[in-house]
Order: structure tokens, then C-alpha cells, then sequence
């Protein structure tokens, strides 16, 4: 049988203590109504007490978000817990979560108090949350760091005060998977009352355990994870929610647990709490990472297009995106570069495919990604030319203020080399009417279009244009870093493709679109 985990999702509170990631009450609001929407079962809004602003968070979350619990933190001091109450007056489904610290480390040295104090006032603190609300969490701070005996001592203290949920941190990410399912176990086995209360898990990620720590405490019988959306929070962040989340979907069969998230709005989740707070995702972060349903290698992408179980352990839909991307670069396959070609709605045959295939090849040792518009151009350059007619070999304008312009250009036609002079209005135009009197073309211009196609310093200039002729219409690209070449090229493209189409036509056969 599955077992249910709960998340606890605290973006709103130990999220926000990322450096730089603070929410005002609209922005809180905003992700508490998503994370509603994604179906946690506890949204910790914020520390009530702290300030004003987070006060009004966790009062209008409390009141306005449906479905979760709503959390507020306190200290174990009557002034927070009171306070918490105050801001989760009216509300539903409300919850105090206090805390305080149990390692002789924090004990000595920030709360100067024995153990038998710290223990007593965590009692203390329970039971006058109690009197205000019947969801009482309490964290023995710093508990990876703690006596196990004590810390089992003050566990079953604050059970019997009323105590429904102990969650245990580890504050510092100080533990390791083995060892801290290895505590979860024993306080499971030997807290007599244990079984009275959910046993959480709160893990950082310092040593970057945080997610494998909360995995092994489910192993060890852990009901509840605390987790932020894209793992953010104090230092080097909390264990992740998508990661945890997808984590036990994935491998229910291993764990034999699961959680009521609805995984797909885990990508627009990730998106808004990123945009919100500003934290940026690494693009190979797991699960919500603008990489981590991008395959690169043509291995991989032929494995893929064979069958998505070769190289996939989840459906991108399952979290929320459309699909696979498959990045067109030089480590790319002709299976990978012929279904892209399909997408963008060309039908090549076999030595067109490995045609094209080879200038793509080229393209992609000098450029870092091959983009939708680069392919294109590669086709329609590359396709036409295994079958052209005419081919450019040379040009030279003469043009400037006061002069006519004027263009010599020497094209091989069918395999004749014949040169011509003509005149026009600018460079282009005498260019373009130079080709036209030697093709003894019929078309009409009917488009003519300028664009830096991909930005940066590896930018080609793409002239686009649009010819007519027997009520056929074709589209012509060419691309150089000189724009009158890359103009003659997209004529010639486009006189090319009348011609082959033509011929096509003549022999019966339509057997590729190129417009
Ligand atoms: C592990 C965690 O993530 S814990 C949550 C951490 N989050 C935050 O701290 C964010 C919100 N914090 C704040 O806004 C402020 O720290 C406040 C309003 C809570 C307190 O501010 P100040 O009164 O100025 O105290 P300051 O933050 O400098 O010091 C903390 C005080 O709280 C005490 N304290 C800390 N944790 C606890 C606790 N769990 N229970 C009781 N007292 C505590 C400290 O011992 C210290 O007390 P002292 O002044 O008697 O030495
Ligand atoms: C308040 C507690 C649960 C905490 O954030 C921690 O110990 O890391
Ligand atoms: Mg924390």
C-alpha cells in the first residue's frame, strides 16, 4: 500500500531567508494561492511576529487560501506564540509551529539555558499554543546535532503537550542520509509516544543531502517533508519540493510512498517563485531547470525518437511542460535532424537529408546552438542547390553618391559559365537585374525582406524574398555577413526552386515544399 507524506511547504517562510528573496504581502499571497493550486497540505506563510508585513501575510493567506493548512513560526517565547495566533484568528485550517533549540551547541552558546530549561519552556510553549489553536508543530532546532537521548527526552515531552506534528531539522546540513534515517528510526522506536504524532523532516542543503536526507527519513518513517519550491532558503537552501515531490512519483515502486501534489503545476510554480524573489534556476537544476528535459546528444535523441523510455524517467507533461526538447547543436544525429526537418514541415529524401545534413554539421562546430531560422536556411539553401540550375560564382558592384550603380555578375548556368554588366537603382537592384536578363527570368519580386538572423557576433545576415511566376510563389534565403550577397543568393535560391519545381512538375512529382 502507498503511504501518504504531507509537504510542508515553506518557501513563504525559510524561502524568503534567502538573501535577496523577500516577499511583500501581494507577492506572498500570489505564490500561496499556486501553491493551493498545486495541492501541499501545509503552507507555512510566514513568522507572524517578525514584522508587520509578514504578520498581514500569514492573517490574509490564512483567510483567503483554500484547501492547506496555513502555518505561522514562532519562537518559544509567549510574545511570537501569541502573536501567530493573532495573525491565524477566524481562519479554517490553521496551524503554530514553535520551536527551539536542543544541541548543547545552540543551548550553551546563543541560549544560555540547560537542558532542563530548554525542555521545559518547549513544553510550556506547546501547551500555550494549544490554548489557542489544536495544530501544534514543534522542531527541536539543530536536532541532527543533538544528544539523541535528549533529543528523544524532549520529543516525547512535547507529545504529551500536545504536540501533533515533531519535526525534526537538520538546521546546518550537517547530516548524512544513512544517519539521519538512522535517527528518524530511533526516535520512531524508542519515543514511547511517538506514534501520537507525525514524525517531519526539515533538511538544508549544505553539503547538497538536503533532498537524499528527506528521502532516507521517509524510508525511515517520516510523514511529513518541509520543502520550499526550487529548493530556496536560508544559505544553501531547503530540500527542494519538485525534487522530493517527483523524487517519490517516480519511484513509488522503491519507496512505497507518495504525496497528493499535483505535479503538473510544478513548472509554473517554479517559474513564479523565480520571478517573484528573483532567484534564477540553473538550467541543469533537476525537474524544473531549463535543461532537464533537453537531450543534446544524437544517442540520446535517436534513443528518444525510437522510444521516449530510453533516455526519459519522466514525461515532461507530468510536470507541467509540453515536451521533449530536442537542442539541435554538433552533437546532434541525423535521426534528431530529420524530425526536426519534419517539424518545421520539410520532406526530405535521404541524400537531401544527408545533404543538409553535413552543412549542419558545419554550421554547428562554429555556432553553439542551431536555432529553427538556421535550419531553415541550411534546407532551402542546401535542397535547391543539389538541384540548381544556377549557380553564383562572382559579382562586383560599383556604386556611390552622384554614380549609377552598376553590377557584373558571373553565374554558371547548366553548367556554362556566362558573365553580364547591368544597372540599377541601388547595389541590390543592379544586381538583381543583371540575374534576371541572364536567367531571362519571367518572375516578379514580390517580397523582398532584411534580417540579422540569431543575435550575438556569430550572426549572419538573412535576406528573404518572395518570387512569382505561373502562379507558382516561392521563398528564397540567403545568408552571408555581406548583405548583397546574401541577396543574390536568396534570388538565385528562389529562381532555383521555380526551376526545380518546374522540372518537378513536369516529370508528375511534388516531392518537396519549401516555401
Ligand atoms: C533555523 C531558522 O530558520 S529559525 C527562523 C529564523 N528566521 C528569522 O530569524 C527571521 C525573522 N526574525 C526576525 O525578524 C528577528 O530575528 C526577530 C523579530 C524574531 C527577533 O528580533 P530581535 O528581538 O531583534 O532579536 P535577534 O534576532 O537579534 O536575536 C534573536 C533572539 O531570539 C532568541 N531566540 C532565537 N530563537 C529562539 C527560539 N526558538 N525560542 C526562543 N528564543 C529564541 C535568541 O536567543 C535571541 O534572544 P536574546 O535577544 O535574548 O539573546
Ligand atoms: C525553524 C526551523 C524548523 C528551521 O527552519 C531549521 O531548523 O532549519
Ligand atoms: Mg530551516
Amino acid at each position: 500500500m502507498t503511504r501518504m507524506i504531507r509537504i510542508f511547504d515553506t518557501t513563504l517562510r525559510d524561502g524568503e531567508q534567502s538573501p535577496g528573496a523577500s516577499m511583500n504581502v501581494e507577492e506572498k499571497l500570489m505564490i500561496a494561492k499556486q501553491l493551493a493550486r498545486l495541492g501541499v497540505d501545509i503552507i507555512e506563510a510566514g513568522f507572524a511576529y517578525s514584522s508587520p508585513g509578514d504578520f498581514e501575510a500569514v492573517r490574509r493567506i490564512a483567510l483567503e487560501v483554500e484547501g492547506p493548512v496555513v502555518c505561522s513560526l514562532a519562537r518559544a517565547r509567549p510574545e511570537d506564540i501569541t502573536r501567530a495566533s493573532e495573525a491565524l484568528k477566524g481562519a479554517p485550517r490553521v496551524r503554530i509551529h514553535t520551536f527551539l533549540s536542543t544541541s548543547d551547541i545552540h543551548l550553551k552558546h546563543q541560549f544560555r539555558m540547560t537542558r532542563e530549561e530548554a525542555k521545559k519552556r518547549a513544553v510550556e510553549m506547546v501547551q500555550l499554543a494549544r490554548t489557542y489553536v489544536d495544530d501544534v508543530e514543534f522542531s527541536p532546532m539543530d536536532a541532527s546535532r543533538s544528544d539523541p537521548a535528549y533529543l528523544c527526552e524532549v520529543i516525547e515531552a512535547v507529545i504529551a503537550a500536545g504536540a501533533g506534528t515533531i519535526n525534526i531539522p537538520d538546521t546546518v546540513g550537517y547530516a548524512v542520509p544513512q544517519e539521519f534515517g538512522g535517527l528518524i528510526k530511533r526516535i520512531k522506536d524508542s519515543v514511547p509516544n511517538s506514534g501520537q504524532a507525525v514524525i517531519s523532516v526539515h533538511c538544508h542543503n549544505d553539503l547538497g543531502l538536503a533532498v537524499a536526507n528527506s528521502l532516507a527519513a521517509v524510508v525511515a518513517g517520516a510523514g511529513q517533508v518541509e520543502c520550499t519550491i526550487n529548493g530556496i532558503g536560508e544559505r544553501a537552501g531547503n530540500t527542494s519540493l519538485e525534487e522530493i515531490v517527483m523524487g517519490l512519483r517516480t519511484r513509488r515502486d522503491w519507496y512505497g510512498a507518495d504525496t497528493k501534489v499535483v505535479t503538473e503545476e510544478l513548472s509554473k510554480t517554479s517559474r513564479l517563485v523565480s520571478k517573484i524573489t528573483g532567484m534564477v534556476i540553473q538550467p541543469n537544476k533537476a525537474i524544473v531547470g531549463a535543461n532537464a528535459f533537453a537531450h543534446t546528444s544524437g544517442i540520446h535523441q535517436d534513443g528518444l525518437l525510437k522510444d521516449k523510455t530510453t533516455y526519459e524517467i519522466m514525461r515532461p507533461e507530468s510536470v507541467g511542460l509540453e515536451q521533449v526538447k530536442l537542442v539541435m547543436g554538433k552533437l546532434s544525429g541525423r535521426h534528431a535532424f530529420r524530425q526536426r526537418l519534419e517539424e518545421l514541415g520539410y520532406k526530405l529524401t535521404e541524400d537531401e537529408t544527408n545533404h543538409a545534413f553535413e552543412r549542419f554539421k558545419r554550421l554547428a562546430d562554429q555556432k553553439k546552438e542551431i536555432y529553427e531560422e538556421d535550419l531553415e536556411v541550411i534546407v532551402s539553401e542546401e535542397v535547391a542547390k543539389m538541384s540548381e540550375r544556377v549557380v553564383l560564382k562572382s559579382f562586383q558592384v560599383e556604386s556611390g553618391t552622384n554614380k549609377t550603380p552598376k553590377a557584373t555578375v558571373e553565374l554558371e548556368i547548366d553548367g556554362k559559365l556566362v558573365s553580364h554588366s547591368g544597372t540599377g537603382d541601388g547595389p541590390v537592384d543592379a544586381v538583381y537585374r543583371t540575374i534576371a536578363a541572364m536567367t531571362q527570368t519571367k518572375s516578379k519580386l514580390l517580397m523582398f525582406g532584411v534580417n540579422a538572423i540569431t543575435g550575438g557576433t556569430d550572426a549572419q545576415g538573412e535576406v528573404s524574398v518572395r518570387l512569382e511566376e505561373d502562379g507558382r510563389t516561392v521563398s528564397g534565403h540567403g545568408a552571408d555577413t555581406d548583405i548583397i550577397t546574401a541577396a543574390a543568393r536568396a534570388y538565385l535560391n528562389a529562381l532555383n526552386k521555380l526551376a526545380y519545381f518546374a522540372a518537378k512538375q513536369a516529370e508528375g512529382i511534388q516531392k518537396v515544399s519549401l516555401i
